[in-house]
């Protein structure tokens, strides 16, 4: 039981050297610019504009992987007046090579980002612009921070070589018909679903490496799977029987206002919604039934809970015959041994939501239930870093081969 069960073992090495001194093995993928590219949004078409390679020589080269220690990557933040937007600038502006060159918001398009999130005014930004006025000539890599149903049409107008990492669910799901019964339309980016590489980075790390186009998780599937897959893989427990209770802070919801979440709605309270069905339970079952080579079901219910960020899964499971909760322990032990980012905690120390806001960790452990022969499994992130805009720097990281801990050696904010 002491082997791992992920696939990737040690974080990048420091500094990869770029191939024959050009920037990596995806540069065949360089081959110009188109002109502008017509992107449907919503029921409006927006104009993406992007630079023309007129010849060979005057082509831009966007670094693609294999980037030298202290050189600069060029990015461009989608959706930057919304929480994962502010929060890939927080997390970068303590990177050493990420430097944000373009920003894009919808309603808030034409104002400056410092009044739009005024704790981050200190820092030296382009303004907002919308995405059908930005420029992508000078860029090399992109966070796609939107609404899902918005992002395959806008990725799919952007210059092809970019590497992506988008943060929202529009490609997360390998079976687009599954996509299409859950999210109510049918995929508008299938060829680019098809090169999609799924975000979890401590499970997936040698994939990610080498895409071009990253889904990154989403929050609750990120607290689930971590825990979960490694057990499921060792076949630790029975994929018959796991029930899932989720809570999940306001900010899960982003910044766009909704009567649901307004304070005198959701203060001093807590409720469950999408009940019968949320939309992250293909997304956990995709996850889940890769580790156990069949099909899992789960029960899940979410909860919105009275707090600005956090999150916390509780997952009740059914061990194989004979496993005890130690084995499940030391397995998630060993597993996450050199991790940095996952932590399993100590004896029976419970991992409480306000110990990793702020931070990129997830803190998880394992607790004997009453009934004989089940677990518990308790594992909190926060929804904005671990659960989102954190995991995407990480995994952007490993795309560019740098270290994947790069800029977000953040510590947790307490109390
Ligand atoms: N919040 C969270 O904890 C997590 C979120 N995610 C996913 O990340 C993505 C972003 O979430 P979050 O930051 O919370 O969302 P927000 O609602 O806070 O921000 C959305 C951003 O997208 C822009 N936008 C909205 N509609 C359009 C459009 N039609 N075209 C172009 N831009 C548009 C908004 O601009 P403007 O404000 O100017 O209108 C804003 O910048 C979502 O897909 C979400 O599901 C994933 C994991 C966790
Ligand atoms: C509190 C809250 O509303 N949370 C969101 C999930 C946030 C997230 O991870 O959403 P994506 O899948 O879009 O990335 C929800 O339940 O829909």
């Amino acid at each position: 039981m002491g082997s791992t069960a992920l696939g990737g073992g040690a974080p990048a090495p420091v500094g990869l050297a770029p191939k024959n001194g050009v920037f990596g093995s995806n540069l065949k993928q360089c081959n110009g610019f188109r002109l502008k590219t017509t992107v449907k949004v919503g029921s409006s078409s927006v104009r993406v504009r992007a630079s023309v390679a007129s010849s060979p020589q005057k082509q831009h080269s966007p670094k693609t992987s294999g980037v030298k220690s202290g050189e600069e990557v060029r990015i461009a933040v989608l959706g930057a007046s919304g929480y994962t937007g502010a929060e890939i600038v927080r997390l970068l502006a303590n990177h050493p090579q990420f430097r944000i060159k373009v920003m894009t918001a919808d309603r808030k398009a034409g104002e400056q980002f410092g009044s739009v999130f005024p704790h981050l005014i200190t820092q030296d930004l382009p303004n907002l612009v919308a995405v059908k006025d930005a420029d992508f000539s000078n860029v090399d890599a992109v966070f796609c921070c939107l609404p899902h149903g918005t992002t395959q049409e806008i990725i799919k107008g952007l210059p092809q070589q970019l590497k992506i990492v988008d943060l929202s669910a529009d490609f997360r799901l390998r079976d687009i018909d599954e996509y299409a019964e859950w999210y109510g339309h049918s995929h508008r980016a299938p060829e680019l679903q098809q090169e999609a590489v799924y975000g979890l980075t401590e499970v997936l790390r040698d994939e990610i490496r080498n895409a071009r186009l990253v889904a990154n998780p989403g929050c609750y599937p990120t607290s689930i799977q971590l825990p979960l897959v490694p057990l499921i893989k060792a076949k630790l427990i029975k994929v018959s029987n796991i029930i899932i209770d989720a809570k999940s802070g306001v900010s899960g919801a982003g910044r766009g206002a909704k009567e649901a979440n307004l304070y005198t709605e959701i203060a001093e309270g807590i409720h469950s919604y999408g009940i019968k069905g949320h939309r992250h339970v293909p997304e956990i079952e995709q996850g889940l039934s890769d580790a156990a080579e069949s099909k899992v079901t789960i029960s899940f219910t979410p909860n919105l809970i009275c707090m600005k960020r956090g999150m916390q899964s509780t997952m009740f499971v059914e061990m194989a015959p004979g496993v005890t909760v130690s084995d499940l322990y030391q397995h998630l032990k060993s597993t996450y041994e050199g991790e940095e980012f996952v932590k399993l905690l100590n004896g029976s120390s419970v991992p409480h939501t306000r110990h990793v806001v702020g931070s990129n960790y997830c803190f998880m452990n394992v607790f004997e239930d009453r009934i004989p022969g089940r677990a518990i499994i308790i594992s909190v992130i926060d929804n904005l870093v671990k659960g989102a805009s954190g995991q995407a720097v990480q995994n952007l990281n490993l795309m560019m081969g740098l270290p994947e801990n790069t800029g977000l050696q953040y510590q947790p904010l307490f109390p």
